[in-house]
């Protein structure tokens, strides 16, 4: 029976290739960080407030235009028919019906004009919420008809990873030998289209030579909103609001790129206090409970995303699984807010977290 989350890891582990199972649950190094994301909620406690409840909840957020049935949306993962056939459709179905924001990796094993027209074949009354993510490339007319096409297949914000000058090192993908996708599997989105030889698949460029001036160029070729994922410093933040940034998606790349970075709910209240409010906030990076979802918007994040619960509901029960982690994580949520006096996530305010003194939490 699945009842949360890490349930859906437990069978996922039984039911992938192990050395496939290592990738998604891997982090970076000794893998610090990634244990950090989720030791940094549990270290926080809830104060709820009584005597002003609600009897039905509002969990719906408006986030960049995307109307969403509550405040936690996918993030951005890789290749996801390396855990079960369909893949990102799965994913798109299960999170349109969900009316989740799914942030598109540009790593996808699906096509984005594919998986928009699956999430769209899911929801035919309304538009489901999708975002794409980039990785800015060197070869930037490459990059801008990248852009065209995830604009074209109707993704409505561009969720930009600056956290991979090169990319991190997982030892249990070197130890694996894992080191390029089996035979049939590609990053669709990476296929030329028109130049280059037809056909053929580009290797994503993690370039360390990306600077500022990307950003300005990007915010020149396209009129959808930009989000930085994967700023951790407070005067990086500083930074992207004079570069005209629209949101930041506070991310430490789920503890894969640079092992050792603070975990991302003990950075939200200075990355929140940097912006002062001019741009949303968002975060990412172990959220596996209704609680930390709870604890990161009272704290100031306007929404938090999920990368391997998606992956583990996919591997366990493709689309029905996702499905099922999207339902649970709502139920959580809105289980909490009415044991937090919370009619609303409005009432969600920073003097309902309380720091665990050291030792007991
Ligand atoms: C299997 C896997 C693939 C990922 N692929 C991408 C990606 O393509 N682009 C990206 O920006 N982040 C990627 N991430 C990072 C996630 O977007 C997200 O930051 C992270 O998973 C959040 O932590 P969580 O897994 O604890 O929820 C990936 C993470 C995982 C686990
Ligand atoms: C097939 C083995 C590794 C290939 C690396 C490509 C990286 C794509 C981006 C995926 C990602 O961000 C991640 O965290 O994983």
């Amino acid at each position: 029976m699945f009842l949360n989350v890490r349930d859906f890891e437990e069978v996922a582990r039984t039911r992938l290739d192990p050395v496939y199972y290592d990738y998604v649950a891997g982090g970076a190094r000794d893998e610090v960080t990634l244990r950090a994301n989720e030791e940094g909620f549990q270290r926080l406690s809830l104060l709820p407030r009584v005597l002003r409840g609600r009897e039905k909840r509002e969990l719906d957020v408006s986030l960049f235009g995307s109307r969403a049935s509550m405040p936690v949306l996918l993030s951005p993962t890789a290749f996801h028919r390396l855990v079960h056939p369909e893949g990102e459709l799965a994913t798109a179905r299960a999170a349109a019906a969900a009316g989740a924001i799914m942030i598109v990796s540009m790593a996808s094993t699906v096509a984005v004009e594919e998986v928009a027209a699956a999430a769209r074949a899911a929801v035919p009354d309304r538009a489901p919420a999708l975002w794409f993510q980039l990785y800015l490339q060197p070869d930037l007319e490459f990059t801008e008809a990248l852009v065209r096409r995830a604009t074209e297949a109707g993704c409505t914000a561009l969720v930009v990873t600056v956290d991979s000058p090169v990319l991190g090192l997982s030892e249990r993908n070197k130890r694996n030998g894992f080191t390029d996708l089996p035979e049939g599997l590609r990053c669709e989105n990476l296929r030329e289209l028109r130049g280059g030889e037809p056909g053929s698949v580009r290797q994503i460029v993690m370039s360390p030579e990306l600077s500022w001036e990307h950003v300005d160029w990007l915010r020149r070729h396209t009129s959808l909103p930009i989000l930085l994922k994967g700023v951790l410093h407070p005067e990086d933040a500083r930074l992207a609001l004079r570069h005209g940034v629209d949101g930041l998606l506070l991310s430490n790349h789920g503890g894969r790129q640079l092992d050792s970075v603070p975990s991302t709910v003990d950075l939200l209240p200075e990355m929140v206090d940097a912006v002062g409010g001019r741009i949303p906030v968002l975060l990412d990076g172990g959220v596996r409970r209704g609680t930390d979802v709870v604890k990161a918007l009272a704290l100031g994040a306007a929404a938090v995303g999920v990368g391997r619960p998606v992956v583990w509901g996919l591997a366990a029960d493709g689309e029905r699984g996702v499905r099922r982690v999207l339902e649970l994580l709502r139920e959580e949520l809105d289980h909490t807010l009415a044991l937090c006096g919370a009619g609303s996530l409005r009432d969600l305010t920073p003097d309902l977290v309380r720091r665990t003194p050291a030792g007991r939490g």
